[in-house]
């Protein structure tokens, strides 16, 4: 008899946060971006298929992917939209659907905030891995959000920092993040003061302008930008663009949604993938972005990670 995995309540959201270990998280991204930077016939992507939801303010994205190596089909529909300060509504949504490729029956369905959060800031941290000053010191985060307190967690796990700072427009919510943090984190009342002799340094905000600017950021520091994922959306400016050697998850991905490279005409060095498979190098001595928009790929080893983990505990 068929089994459907159903991960859609809350208490489901903390189950999968116990499955999806990130050491094991990290080690698929890896691979899997690695593979998606060859465009062998193994893995097929698009990219993402964004609804408008003008009327609200908002946009359905549709991230659907297949591994054939591994033999994973899934798809994510996640919802994200730009809210007013002080709105009691979340900003972003995810449901991610897993198949049985053989069939095309659906064999889990879940919610997607614990993956995409996890997920997300796993990709940050192989791109810190990568491009980060050797002697990183000084973490810096932007926003105090879902994807801050997650970026927060994976990169103390992964990383050893002397420093970690946070900066977000609301001064309490800065300091929420901070109580809540299992470790020191100074709250800073400008983006300046946050992100002068950061060596690491994460926008994680909804802005859609311009709030993390060249002239303040160190030479050598590695940012690593996943906010801002439409065309006309930016969080970094024309300097730090122009200035720093750009690093993207897809290529595709980012001459489609990202504001941050198509308004500033930024040259994209190369993905993310491309430096893991070792096709082209990693320039950590230079002042280094990486544009992170999100791929199904992600989702989808994420998804299989959570659901292989939960069928060899039944
Ligand atoms: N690259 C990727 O794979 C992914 C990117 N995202 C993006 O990451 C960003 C953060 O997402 P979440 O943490 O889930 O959202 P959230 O709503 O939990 O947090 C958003 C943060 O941005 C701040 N913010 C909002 N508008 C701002 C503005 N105009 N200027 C400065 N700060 C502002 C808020 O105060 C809050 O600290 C969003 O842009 C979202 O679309 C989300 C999921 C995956
Ligand atoms: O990859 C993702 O899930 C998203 N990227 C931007 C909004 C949501």
């Amino acid at each position: 008899q068929h089994q459907i995995l159903v991960f859609l309540s809350y208490q489901n959201i903390a189950e999968i946060a116990q499955l999806l270990d990130v050491a094991e998280l990290i080690s698929r991204l890896e691979a899997v971006m690695g593979e998606f930077s060859q465009r062998g016939a193994g893995l097929v992507q698009p990219v993402r298929s964004v609804v408008p939801l003008q009327k609200h303010g908002g946009f359905l994205g549709l991230m659907p992917a297949y591994l054939a190596h591994e033999d994973i089909l899934c798809t994510k529909m996640v919802a994200f939209y730009q809210r007013e300060q002080g709105s009691s509504l979340p900003t972003t949504q995810a449901t991610v659907l897993l198949f049985d490729p053989v069939s095309g029956v659906v064999s889990a369905v879940m919610d997607g905030e614990v993956i995409t959060a996890r997920r997300t800031a796993a990709v940050s941290a192989i791109s810190a891995k990568l491009l980060m000053p050797r002697h990183a010191e000084i973490l810096c985060l932007l926003g105090s959000g879902h994807q801050a307190v997650s970026h927060y967690e994976v990169f103390t796990q992964a990383f050893t920092f002397k420093e970690v700072r946070v900066w977000s427009r609301s001064k309490e919510r800065a300091e929420e993040f901070a109580r809540a943090a299992g470790g020191p984190v100074t709250v800073c009342p400008s983006v300046k003061e946050a992100v002068e002799g950061a060596d690491v340094i994460v926008t994680a905000t909804n802005a859609s302008e311009p709030l993390l600017f060249g002239k303040w950021v160190k030479s050598g520091a590695h940012v690593a930008a996943v906010g801002a994922c439409r065309p006309d959306w930016r969080e970094l400016d024309d300097d730090l663009m122009r200035d720093a050697v750009v690093y993207v998850d897809s290529r595709e991905g980012a001459a489609a949604e990202s504001g941050d490279v198509i308004l500033s005409g930024a040259e994209v060095f190369a993905e993310l993938g491309e430096m893991i498979n070792g096709s082209m190098p990693a320039q950590r001595d230079k002042t280094t972005v990486f544009k992170s928009l999100g791929m199904g790929i992600q989702d989808a080893v994420s998804a299989k990670l959570v659901y292989d983990k939960w069928k060899s505990q039944q």
